[in-house]
Formats: structure tokens, sequence, C-alpha cells
């Protein structure tokens, strides 16, 4: 039998019991760091001969020079055309997708003038290069290449590195097929610490970029965390979560399996069901049981759903949207009859999936939005990832002759409060009466 937590909102010292649940170092785990802070100053210092040695360690492939860790680009192709029909087909309409999405998320320079004809807007412009994170240890994400690629092609963004680890040297031909549709300029065998740091820092054969996004273990989030500055980085995107809101009328085994898609994940993952429903929340678990022997990651669900994992019992709804907003899920599924009129009331969550046919794994796989989302409660103040995060913005001022006039006397006085003489002279010397 599952031993995930079965909760009472009402029952004392419920908040403690959630406030631990929730607790997750993503970053800063100390032994994790002290590993991590390792990593990162060796691949600095000694660039491909360290990530060799890690890759060797971490993901038991031997390789002898640098260059044996780029994937080169004709077995991405190859890869493409060696698919079965019904895959390639698939990601192509997934990439389809993701792309028609993202279009809409594309924000263009803006500009107006003023009356004496001084000019202000602003000027939006791509990313040069940027590093894209897929994920490898514990599942192959081909889905994930296409959630990094499309929003930074559709930015515009020049060149697109991809890192991806094999462990074994086993490389998932479905990923390389993915990274030759989204046309990714170079991919490499890299996954973990030594990975971001290599894209951050560079190496002889990795090239340097100016940004790193992507979701990873916690090897992945803390190395990302310690670049940041040197490189731009998106969000901490960590082992995900889902929290089922459920009114009890849905089919309790879709219910129980929607929160094993998450648990399959990882050991780390996170699965929560909130109802108002007593009898409903046991039919779920009774669900759970039956069902978890026909999974073939069970382990790995058991682990999660055991460790992290809750049905909770709440009075209402309201006390269930007050649940959501304390948690800030990653995904939420609101499987109720009307979820657009609880809309108004989330305040934060990565994706809301609305409604009892919207499986959150449509979102994982080919709905449109992305699926690299906030996780361990940052929804409260991240984003998924989308076009913006490969976009940046450069505000732009044209004064005309008029305009230095009326403007330099204004920053005139203001650099005097500030006793900063130049500043002052500056502006003056435009003014003409
Ligand atoms: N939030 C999202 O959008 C999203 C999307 C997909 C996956 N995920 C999550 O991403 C994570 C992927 O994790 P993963 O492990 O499968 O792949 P990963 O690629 O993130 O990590 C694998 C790498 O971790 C490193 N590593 C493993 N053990 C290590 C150790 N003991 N010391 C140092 N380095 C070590 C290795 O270098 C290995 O290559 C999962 O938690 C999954 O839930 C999140
Ligand atoms: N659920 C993951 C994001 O947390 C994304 C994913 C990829 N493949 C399957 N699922
Ligand atoms: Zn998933």
């Amino acid at each position: 039998m599952l031993n995930i937590r079965r909760l009472s909102a009402n029952a004392e010292g419920f908040r403690e019991e959630l406030d631990r649940l929730l607790a997750w170092e993503t970053v800063s785990n100390g032994s994790v760091n002290d590993i991590v802070t390792e990593v990162v100053n060796n691949v600095r210092a000694n660039g491909d001969a360290a990530l060799l040695e890690y890759t060797a360690k971490f993901d038991r492939l031997t390789l002898k020079t640098g260059a044996e860790l780029e994937i080169p680009k004709a077995r991405l192709q190859e890869a493409l055309e060696r698919i079965p029909a019904d895959q390639r087909d698939s990601l192509q309409l997934s990439a389809d997708r993701v792309r028609a999405y993202h279009e809409k998320q594309i924000q263009n320079s803006w500009s107006y003038e003023e009356a004496d004809g001084t000019m202000l807007g602003q000027q939006v412009t791509p990313l040069d290069s940027v590093g894209l994170y897929v994920p490898g240890g514990k599942a192959a994400y081909p889905s994930s290449v296409i959630m990094n690629a499309i929003p930074a092609k559709v930015a515009g963004v020049e060149k697109l590195i991809m890192v991806v680890p094999t462990p074994d040297g086993e490389v998932n031909d479905m990923v390389l097929a993915a990274a030759a549709i989204c046309n990714v300029d170079a991919v490499f065998t890299l996954g973990g610490a030594q990975a971001v740091a290599a894209l951050a820092y560079g190496t002889e054969t990795v090239p340097a970029v100016d940004k790193i996004v992507g979701p990873g273990n916690i090897f992945v989030a803390t190395a990302k965390r310690m670049v940041y500055g040197t490189v731009g980085i998106d969000m901490i995107a960590g082992p995900s979560e889902i929290l089922v809101y459920c009114d009890g009328q849905t089919n309790p085994d879709w219910i129980a399996v929607d929160l094993f898609s998450q648990a399959e994940h990882d050991e780390d993952a996170q699965s929560i069901l909130v109802t108002q429903d007593a009898d409903f929340a046991e039919k779920v678990y009774e669900s759970m049981n039956r069902l978890l022997p026909t999974m073939p990651r069970q382990e790995i669900i058991r682990k999660a759903l055991d460790d992290r994992g809750a049905i909770i019992v709440v009075d209402n709804e309201e006390q269930a949207i007050e649940m959501i907003n304390v948690i800030a899920p990653e995904h939420l599924e609101l499987s109720v009859d009307d979820p657009k009129a609880l809309l108004p009331k989330i305040r934060h969550a990565g994706a809301i999936f609305m409604g009892r046919y919207t499986a959150e794994a449509i979102g994982d796989y080919c709905a449109g939005p992305n699926h690299v989302l906030p996780t361990s409660r940052t929804a409260r103040f991240s984003s998924p990832l989308g076009v913006y995060d490969f976009q940046k913005r450069s505000s732009l001022i044209m004064c005309s002759a008029e305009g230095a006039n009326t403007l330099g006397k204004v920053a005139g006085i203001l650099a005097d409060g500030e006793g900063l003489q130049a500043h002052a002279m500056s502006a003056r010397f435009r003014v003409t009466d």
C-alpha cells in the first residue's frame, strides 16, 4: 500500500506539516553546493579536460577528446530520418503548435514623440546566443528540446547551443530528431553542473553563451544559480510538481494517473490532491494502489508519493483556493465543472489546466504553452519560459533642440542637488535660453 500522506486541512498541526512537505532545498543543500562549486571551478579552470573527467564520472561515458563531446549535425538529421513516421509527425505537430502559441508572445519595439519633437521609446532585440539545457538523467526529453528551442527561435536568437547528458553513452534518437526539427546549431553530450559551467564560461570545444535556460535536477539548478551574473538564467525549474483540485466528480482513476504522471519524473517530484470530498479522496487512494503495480516506473512513483505527495481534504472550495495559492504549484489541474469561474481567484501557478478533460500531460507535450515552468513555489514570482526570456529591451531617447533646452534645465537642477558637476554642465551645454 502507498504511504502517501492523507491530511485534513483542519487537523491540528496541518500548516506545519504542509510547510515541511513543501520545503524543498532546491539549491541550498550543503553537499550538493560543495560538489557543484568544485565542478564549476574545475570546468572554468580546465575546460574540456574537466568535462571529459565529469562525463566519465557522472554519466559513465568515457571519451578521449573534447571534439567527441559534440554530436555532429549529420547525426541529428539521420535520427530524424530513422525514427518511425508517427514519432516524426508528432514531434513536428508539437513544434508547430508550440511555435504558433509562442508567436503571440513576441514583444515589439515602440516609441512616441512629444510635442517639442523629442522621441522616447524602447527597442526590443533578441539575445545573441543561448544555451539550452535538456535533461537526460532519468528520462529522455525530446519535448524539452522543443519547449526550449522554439521560443528562442521565435525571438530571433542567432545561436542555439544544446546540451544533453547521454548516460552510459545511450543517445536518444527522438531527442536528436527534435534538435534537427528545431534547427539547433550545435549539440553536446553533456549534463549536470559541468554542462552549465561549460555554457557559462566556454571551453576549447563548447562556446560560451549569454543565457542558459531549461529544467534539470538539483545539480543543474544549483549550477545555474551559481553562474548567474556571468550569464543570464531563466528560472529555477526543478523536479516536477502537480496539484490537482477536484470537486469529487471526475473519474478517480483519471486523477490517480494524473498524480502519477508527474511523480514518475523523479523521486523528488511532488503530487498533491486537494478535494472537499473525503469519500472521493479515499477512491483516488484506492485507484492509486490498484494502478501503481501496472506502472513501469512504479518505484520512482512510489518514492515520490510516499516522500513528498499528499491527499488533502478541505472543507470547501474557498479553502482549496487558499491552499493552491500557498502551494503555488508548477502545474495546477482544476478538475471541476466550471474552472473559468475559479480563474480570477488563482494567483500563483505555473500553468493552469482547466476542466476534467485537460490532462496535464497534454501540456507537457503538445498543447502549445511551454512546459518549462517555475517549481518549488517560485510561481509566486516567476513565469513560464517564453519568447520574452530570449528578448531584451534598450531604452531610446532622442532630444530635439527644444527638448534639450527644457530638459537640460531640469537635469541641471537635479544634478546640482546630487553634487554632480559634470552631469549639470553636460546637460546645460545644450540649453539655449
Ligand atoms: N520544470 C520543468 O519544466 C521540467 C521539465 C522536464 C524535466 N524536469 C525535471 O528535470 C529533472 C531532470 O533530472 P534528471 O536527473 O533526469 O536529468 P538531468 O539532466 O537534470 O541531470 C542528470 C545529470 O546530473 C548529474 N548528476 C547526477 N548525479 C550526480 C551526482 N551525484 N553528482 C554530481 N552530478 C550528478 C550528471 O551529470 C547527469 O548528467 C527531473 O527532476 C524532472 O522532474 C522539469
Ligand atoms: N512535466 C515536465 C515539466 O515539469 C515536462 C515533461 C516533459 N516530458 C514529460 N513531461
Ligand atoms: Zn511531465
